[in-house]
């Protein structure tokens, strides 16, 4: 995901990314529109200054009534007025214009990307993504709630005031014509190497974020293993890199402003000097020289902000060409056209037919080889094997986190990728082997596994999964804040909320992953009578390390390097020998 400077893409078509962000513009386009308005009429008002300040230097002095004197003066206390007002109102609309920008595509960025296969979450870092989430949206708010503000602006001014220029002295404009080429050229010169250390000193942060999030959220097993110092340093070395690429970008931002200004300036002083010499000569009005020379600036400093916002341009540019790589991304693993619903009632029948299969990051070591396997509508079957035989792959295939490269998976006769994920992923429920808990109440944890559960449901859940005890002892129980800035849970009970969260969801295929692992024996006992319980009427997958867990099972599969080796009964795979007996006598346990 991340480009190298070397490959970036011309210019041309990195500022064509800015064009993308027209949709999330749009449905507030009076707001553009109102800011538009008032961006005209506080441009003309400040345009009219000039020419109140030749007037008063040509008339109002000379003859100084008072009256006119006064009436001059009220005339540019109403000129700024109007121009206060305006210049307000156009920066509250183009503000609010850019925070609901951000808003909108942040929304719509999330949504796609939560959307996105589980193979694209092990291709990127999570890291990365928050801080496109973050940063390169800040960057692209920047440009259109004041960057795209600033340079219409300058460009209007800009605008108004050469003509203004050229209405006032087309003799001075001429020959400041002349000398706009060579203010011209830096800026496009040093402009695009700014854009490509733009670019790269965004990535560079990334890469810092995505060590940050990493090890922060990690911070146990970083200070488990004392490698403070060494994260310490490679996070620093990652800081190190985006301020070295940071620093080139202002270095070189810096050489285009301060040529900008020496330049321009240059360039007025050189117009100026011709000017007073035709003064001096009676072939130019001092009052149309001052008006002249306000013009001027006003144009010099139009000039300016546009050099100074297109750096911003460009950044955005860039920010938004990361984001748009990011909803260019597609999931591959999605709902078909048309797709066909399970049978009402679910049965629950589960086909592996000649299922091959590996992860698409290590395409030369199949996960599941010629993998076939029946498994009636109610039944439990048990799946043992050493670690890394293909246990978990199963479930994730199941699941459909992946397709299988051959062969097909069928759900009550259905081709699984026939079928919508909702429709698939709705009729599972997964108790993995790591519980996630999510901040929020305990009760909204549990409710993960069905929205829309009642109180009293919840509270069953949780008595079934024998978790109603400990929650219990919890300050504020049920509504006690779980999670990162609440109530840490130990592995156990984490375990227990995820069986209430199955139990809640009440789904014809059930999916246990070492689901008592984490437990005493004292909880296991309890909870394999509420699984057991759970078992009963629907299709149960179990993977275990456990014989207690391996015994209930109707049938037991035996897996060795993504195959089935052996399958039976505990008592038949004993009599048999081989993998399993060896297992059992080691009791499981991996
Ligand atoms: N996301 C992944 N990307 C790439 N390879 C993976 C991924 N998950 C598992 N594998 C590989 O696929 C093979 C099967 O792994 P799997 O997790 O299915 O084994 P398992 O039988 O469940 O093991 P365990 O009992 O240790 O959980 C292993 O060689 C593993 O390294």
């Amino acid at each position: 995901m991340s480009t190298t400077p070397a490959n970036d893409p011309k210019p041309r078509r990195r500022i064509g990314s800015l064009k993308l962000l027209w949709p999330f513009v749009k449905p507030h386009r009076m707001l553009a529109v109102g800011w538009l308005v008032f961006l005209a009429i506080s441009s003309g008002s400040t345009l009219v200054l000039p020419m109140a300040v030749r007037h008063m230097i040509d008339h109002g002095f000379r003859n100084s009534s008072l009256a006119a004197i006064n009436a001059s003066f009220l005339g540019l206390f109403v000129v700024a007025l109007v121009m206060a007002f305006a210049t307000a109102a156009r920066f509250y609309c183009i503000s609010l214009l850019g925070e609901r920008t951000l808003a909108a595509l942040r929304s719509k960025l999330y949504a796609h990307v939560i959307r996105l296969d589980v193979s694209f979450f092990e291709r990127n870092r999570v890291g990365e993504l928050i801080s496109r989430l973050g940063t390169d949206t800040e960057v692209v708010q920047a440009l259109v709630g004041s960057g795209i503000s600033v340079a219409l602006r300058s460009a209007v001014m800009l605008i108004g005031a050469t003509v203004a220029m050229i209405w006032t002295s087309p003799h001075l404009a001429g020959l400041t014509a002349l000398v706009i080429p060579a203010v011209v050229l830096p800026i496009l010169i040093f402009g695009r190497r700014v854009q490509k250390l733009s670019r790269a000193s965004q990535d560079r942060l990334a890469d810092a974020a995505a060590i940050a999030n990493e090890t922060l959220n990690a911070a146990p097993a970083v200070k488990a293993y004392a490698r403070e110092n060494i994260e310490t340093e490679r996070y620093g070395n990652a800081i190190a890199r985006a301020l070295s690429t940071a620093r080139q970008r202002i270095g070189m931002r810096t050489m285009l402003t301060a040529a900008v200004i020496v330049l321009f300036f240059g360039a007025i002083t050189l117009v100026l000097w011709v000017g007073a010499r035709d003064v001096l000569e009676g072939s130019l009005d001092a009052g149309v020289l001052a008006q002249f020379v306000v013009y001027a600036m006003l144009s010099g400093g139009s000039m300016m902000g546009l050099s100074d916002v297109w750096g911003d341009v460009l950044r955005a540019a860039g920010a938004m060409e990361r984001i748009s790589e990011l909803f260019n991304e597609d999931a591959t693993i999605a709902d078909p056209l048309h797709p066909l619903a399970l049978p009402h009632p679910v049965r629950g029948a589960l086909r592996f037919e000649d299922v091959e299969f590996h992860y698409p990051t290590r395409p030369d070591a199949p996960a599941l080889h010629q993998f076939n396997l029946d498994i009636r509508p109610g039944e439990t079957v048990a799946l043992v094997g050493p670690s890394g035989a293909g246990k978990s792959t199963v479930f994730a295939l199941l699941l459909r986190f992946y397709d299988p490269q051959r062969g097909r998976i069928c759900f009550d006769g259905i081709d699984l990728r026939a079928m919508s994920l909702p429709g698939l992923r709705g009729a599972i429920a997964l108790v993995p082997q790591e519980t996630v808990i999510f901040g929020g109440t305990t009760a909204n944890n549990i409710r993960f596994g069905r929205q829309d559960a009642s109180d009293e449901e919840v509270r069953a859940a949780a008595r079934a999964a024998e978790a109603h005890d400990f929650i219990q002892m919890l300050p504020d129980t049920y509504e006690a804040e779980l999670g990162e800035r609440g109530v840490r849970l130990s592995g156990g009970q984490r375990q227990r909320i995820a069986i209430a969260r199955a139990i809640l969801r009440n789904a014809p295929l059930l999916l246990l992953d070492e689901a008592t692992s984490a437990l005493d024996a004292q909880s296991e006992a309890a909870i394999q009578q509420a699984l057991e319980r759970l078992e009963k009427g629907r299709t149960t997958l179990v993977i275990a390390h456990r014989l207690a867990t391996v015994q209930r099972a109707d049938r037991i599969v035996v897996m060795d390097g993504g195959r089935i080796v052996a399958q039976g009964t505990h008592e038949s795979l004993l009599a048999e020998g081989g993998l399993y007996a060896e297992l059992a006598r080691l009791q499981f346990v991996a």
